[in-house]
């Protein structure tokens, strides 16, 4: 398809996905941190309550949250805090939210895949989203918890059981990924991180995640062995810190910092700002063939306005595109079959 007839059946696409706009009340948004006390909840919490458009930042989690919703109260902003802690407590925190952000879950350790944490998190994350089901079903829903590759299909199944699915609205964040490939390349370029825009395509793990270095903006011009080495170091860029932290867990300041980003990226685009574009991880075969993607998307106040044409690519960049798509697919095949056949609760 020519990128033009593309856009268009983009746009109709998205029209249908997104049936009405999120209310906008003039006073702001509620927001809901679900792991809220966690290594990402917490300055992810702090972020949120700098956020302009928040109206209401709701904090919770299975651990204690009263202590991180007192300190962050005392900040002079005008978001009202509140504590939300315990299974008992997921209504009140979800009831009527208008953006719920999901940290729920455990890191990595040194040696292990962002897979490894299938186990543990398929099922924290199901958990969540019947929630969001039940008490917010028309909220924007945004999946942090690893690997997101799976979370993000197992949240698309449950709202679909639930009748509360909106492709529009249901977001795996790779914007830690869009940071770490401007902030690399702009290492390599000798340039300010801030003036460089890097599309990350794909999924969130290994080879799945795919800079397109070569429709960067500025352009990056780098012969091929520096431009393979670049690609690799963001790619490998969470497993970095895993090992840094040598044991301590994984990225979760730098991630509070991109989650913030995506997180008013969405308030600005529900308010009625027509000029957002984040990369983000959705359910659409449309750019790829593939069920489930990140590319560039137009967010506009009912979630995904269009999905903006995948970038331009090299040789390189297009036999990697076709090399990840086994193990996408694999990986939403997993999430989709944990909702499908799923082993006995705990
Ligand atoms: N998408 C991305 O780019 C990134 C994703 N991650 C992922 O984010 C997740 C969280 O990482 P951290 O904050 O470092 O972990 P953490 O262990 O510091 O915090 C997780 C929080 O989730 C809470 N939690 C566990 N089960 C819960 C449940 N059922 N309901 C509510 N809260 C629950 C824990 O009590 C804890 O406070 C991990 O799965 C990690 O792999 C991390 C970095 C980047
Ligand atoms: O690497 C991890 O496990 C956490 C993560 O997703 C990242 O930092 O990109």
């Amino acid at each position: 398809m020519r990128p033009a007839a593309a856009a268009a059946t983009a746009r109709a696409q998205a029209q249908e996905l997104g049936a009405q706009p999120t209310a906008a009340p003039s006073s702001g948004y509620a927001v809901a941190v679900l792991g809220a006390s966690g290594g990402i909840g917490q300055p992810l919490s702090l972020l949120l309550k700098l956020t302009p458009g928040v109206r209401e930042l709701r904090l919770y989690d299975v651990a204690p949250t009263a202590g991180v919703a007192a300190d962050l109260s005392h900040i002079a902003t005008p978001a009202r805090v509140s504590a939300h802690s315990g299974p008992d407590a997921l209504a009140d925190a979800l009831y009527g939210a208008d953006l719920v952000v999901i940290p729920a879950g455990v890191p990595r350790k040194p040696g292990m895949t962002r897979d490894d944490l299938f186990n543990i998190n398929a099922g924290i994350v199901r958990t969540l989203v019947e929630g969001v089901a039940r008490f917010c079903p028309r909220a924007w829903l945004a999946i942090i918890s690893n690997p997101v590759n799976s979370t993000v299909p197992i949240a698309a199944e449950v709202l679909k059981r639930a009748g509360a699915f909106n492709p529009g609205r249901l977001f795996g964040v790779t914007t830690l990924d869009v940071l770490r490939a401007n902030t690399f390349a702009a290492e390599v370029l000798g340039l300010d991180p801030e003036a460089v825009s890097v599309p990350v395509i794909g999924g969130h793990a290994g080879a799945t995640i795919l800079p397109v270095l070569s429709a960067a903006s500025p352009p990056v011009q780098l012969p091929d062995d520096r431009a393979r080495a670049l690609m690799a170091r963001i790619q490998d860029a969470g497993t970095e810190v895993v090992k840094a932290k040598a044991g301590a867990g994984s990225a979760t300041l730098s991630m509070a910092a991109a989650a913030a980003r995506f997180a008013a990226s969405c308030l600005r685009a529900m308010g009625g700002d027509s000029n957002v574009v984040e990369c983000a991880y959705v359910a659409s075969s449309l750019v790829s063939g593939l069920p489930y993607f990140a590319s560039p998307l137009r967010l506009g106040p009912a979630g995904i306005a269009e999905f903006l044409p995948l970038p331009p690519m090299n040789g390189v960049e297009r036999e990697n595109l076709e090399a990840m798509r086994g193990e996408l697919d694999a990986s939403i095949k997993k999430g989709v079959d944990f909702v499908a056949n799923p082993p006995a609760r705990k």
